[in-house]
């Protein structure tokens, strides 16, 4: 059995994945903590011979984490940010420092798409661009939803907050502190979200294709304009990818690859541009 580790810098999602058969077994989430300790929420190691790893936490949590496994598992493979894998060639000015997840996700969306933008909805946003021919450009980093909340609670007296609540569509005006709170914090994401894509698709003169994943990629989707596809697993896909164990990773088949819907043309995505620079 293969144990998948995405360490978020909320969630440490892992899953179990059978080495023959490459059928899931079971998967989860635990909060990102200090240690990674087996307990009732943890799958059980007896059964496992490789593990996976893509950690954005803090490297001591990494560290100790390794350090326990490695005495029960001999193949352990920690994914790190590179100047080149897989086709795709790193756009940062350090390589190193790109978050794994986001590479990951990028050489996971590149595999599928051949050129595409991938969005992560986590404790970040996270959007890069993977040009075809594989020229990954960079890309932006805002606070997620639950940030963006967090940080107004954070930075002000009366603001009060529900982190828990979602919104979803085009929300109009809060007339509680709540609903406006989660109303402003909705329009600022998904504006982001679908201005970046129309001026990266104008700019580079293409409709790339649009991917999202990360915890709020549903909620985040139904304000997403453009056609997009959501892939949850894509940074275990870039893990597969990157260190292929499996017969059905081996030949190149990722799991939980979403259908990819027709990108708009590029005619309409201009258009749209130019509607919202006459506003
Ligand atoms: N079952 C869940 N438990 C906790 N958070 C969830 C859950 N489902 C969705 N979320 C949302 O997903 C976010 C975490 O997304 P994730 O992509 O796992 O982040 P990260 O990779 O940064 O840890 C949370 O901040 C929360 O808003
Ligand atoms: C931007 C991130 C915090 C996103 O992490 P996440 O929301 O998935 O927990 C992570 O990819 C990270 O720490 N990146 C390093 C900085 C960078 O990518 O430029
Ligand atoms: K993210």
């Amino acid at each position: 059995m293969i144990l998948d580790l995405d360490i978020g810098n909320t969630l440490s999602k892992w899953r179990l994945k059978d080495r023959g058969t490459s059928e899931i077994r079971s998967r989860g989430a635990v909060w990102t903590r200090e240690q990674w300790r087996p307990g009732a929420d943890i799958p059980d190691l007896g059964v496992i011979t490789a593990i996976r790893i893509s950690n954005v936490a803090r490297n001591e949590v990494l560290e100790r984490t390794v350090s326990l496994l490695k005495r029960r598992v001999s193949t352990i493979h920690v994914a790190r940010s590179g100047r080149e894998a897989l086709g795709v060639t790193n756009g940062y000015e350090e390589p190193g420092r790109l978050g794994v997840d986001r590479w990951l996700g990028s050489l996971a969306g590149y595999q599928l798409t051949g050129g595409c933008m991938v969005v992560d909805c986590g404790s970040a946003i996270t959007m890069d661009i993977v040009l075809p021919g594989g020229r990954h450009l960079g890309g932006y980093i805002l606070p997620g939803l639950r940030l963006m909340k967090e940080s107004l609670q954070l930075g002000t007296r009366r603001v009060a907050i529900d982190p828990e609540v979602e919104s979803g569509g085009l929300p109009g005006p809060g007339r509680n502190t709540i609903d406006a709170v989660n109303h402003g914090v909705y329009l600022a994401a998904i504006s982001a979200i679908n201005r970046i894509y129309s001026e990266t698709c104008d700019r580079e003169d293409m409709a790339l294709p649009l991917l999202l994943t990360g915890g709020d990629a549903r909620v985040v989707s139904r304000g997403v304009g453009p056609p997009h596809a959501l892939w949850p697993d894509m940074v275990y896909a870039g893990l597969e990818a990157l260190f292929p164990l499996t017969p059905a990773e081996r030949a190149g088949r990722l799991s939980g690859a979403p259908l990819l819907p027709e990108p708009a043309s590029l005619e309409r995505i201009r258009a749209g541009l130019a509607f919202n620079s006459l506003l």
